[in-house]
């Protein structure tokens, strides 16, 4: 009889090949727009030059010099970490500053900010330790974790159908004692499929059961709402959502979440959310750059060069024949089979465009898809590039 783990078997279970595909990619793309030189002297991987398609740096504010100095400033002046939980030693001014500007950009009281939006997801669920969680059937993997570590009971909804969401409230207000505490989750922008929550009609169900509800702006924040606020801004519910979740890492170029609410809440978890109080803070240069970035993002209308984009390039895939799903800044271009989807994939960087393709279990079956993310700082050459490099690999792989 043996205990051990067999980790090859794991291994083929996951569809480690695949995997792997994505690491080499990684390995030549930096966050930003284009990469024609490899530092290390290396030819890069996919010939002279390709242009990237496939960053959540959305604003491509990554490798922006104002932001690249701030958090130099964050290093020199701070250090380059935290050196201990916020709890303990690792409170910095920089860290209290970030905190109020994100709270402001949010209009809410306060802000809590954790190492990494993952990490902002897990610690509050599980402390928030509802009795029931009522969960988007595509939410983002770190709500999925958040509901799987904490005791709460999971009620998974229909995508999208705040419907579905009531009904299942119903039901659930039928069986179980009226002093259960529910917890409403949803992500606001969908991160494989670009459509937004219909966070009015959730609110709206939410509102008449009593229930708390939470909003996962990771895709949102920075480029929806009059100061960057998210989808929750942009349509006017800041008061209707108890905890707004947002990351630092896409559109504000550097590495982080955060939590904002109003006072109690932030004040419960930085007591009780164990991803904040057992791991160390944010490294100071990430949360001067975040802060910097969010200046440029409330201050410039960069989000709308990126929606100039976003425009032109929906317009131009829809115009060949890709079908071209949700309606935000992430283009998901289905193609369906994966094996034509990653071998779009492969002739896209053939033709100096980097956008991965998107594969089942991460997508339901039959819905392969390349997903397309534009960043503010592609120019119009790159953006034909882009067209081009999808009308030639889709006529040789014969999904136009
Ligand atoms: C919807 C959503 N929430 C949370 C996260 C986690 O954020 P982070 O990358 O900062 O850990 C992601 C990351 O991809 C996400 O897409």
């Amino acid at each position: 009889m043996t205990h051990g783990f067999d980790l090859n078997d794991r291994l083929e279970q996951r569809d480690a090949q695949n995997l792997r595909r994505h690491l080499e990619v990684a390995e030549s793309v930096s966050a930003r727009t284009r990469f024609a030189d490899d530092p290390k002297g290396e030819p890069p991987a996919f010939g002279d030059e390709a242009v990237v398609f496939a960053s959540n740096n959305y604003l491509g504010l990554a490798d922006d010099s104002r932001v690249q100095r701030a958090a130099e400033l964050g290093a020199r002046t701070v250090g380059t970490g935290a050196g201990a939980s916020r709890l303990v030693t690792g409170d910095t001014q920089v860290h209290r500053a970030l905190e109020r500007d994100l709270a402001a950009s949010k209009g809410a009281e306060r802000a809590l900010v954790f190492s990494s939006g993952y990490a902002a997801n897990i610690g509050t669920i599980d402390a928030l330790a509802p009795d029931v969680v009522f969960s988007d059937e595509l939410n983002h993997a770190s709500i999925i974790d958040g509901c799987r570590v904490g005791a709460s009971e999971t009620v998974v909804y229909d995508h999208c159908d705040a419907d579905d969401l009531r009904a299942k409230m119903e039901r659930r207000a039928a069986d179980a004692p009226g002093d259960e505490q529910w917890l409403v989750v949803t992500d606001s922008v969908f991160s494989m499929d670009g459509d937004i929550a219909a966070l009015s009609a959730i609110c709206d169900a939410t509102d008449e059961y009593g229930a708390s509800l939470m909003v996962d702006e990771a895709h949102a924040t920075g480029l929806f709402g009059d100061s960057g606020g998210g989808v929750v801004q942009r349509e006017g519910l800041s008061d209707r959502v108890d905890v707004q979740l947002g990351t630092l890492s896409k559109a504000l170029a550097s590495q982080g979440g955060y939590i904002a609410g109003d006072e109690t809440l932030i004040e419960y978890l930085l007591n009780a959310a164990r991803s904040f109080v057992f791991s160390t803070g944010l490294s100071p240069p990430n949360a001067a750059a975040a802060r910097e970035a969010l200046r440029i993002a409330r201050e410039t209308d960069r989000a709308t060069e990126l929606w100039d984009t976003v425009a032109t390039l929906r317009d131009g895939l829809e115009t060949m024949g890709y079908e071209v799903l949700g309606e935000t800044h992430i283009l998901p271009v289905v193609v369906g089979d994966r094996g034509d989807a990653l071998e779009l994939a492969d002739r896209l960087r053939d033709h100096g465009i980097v956008a991965p393709a998107i594969r089942p279990p991460t997508v339901p079956e039959g819905t392969a898809r390349i997903r397309v993310a534009p960043m503010a700082t592609h120019t119009a050459d790159d953006i034909a590039q882009c067209l081009d490099a999808f009308r030639t690999a889709g006529t040789e792989v014969g999904v136009l």
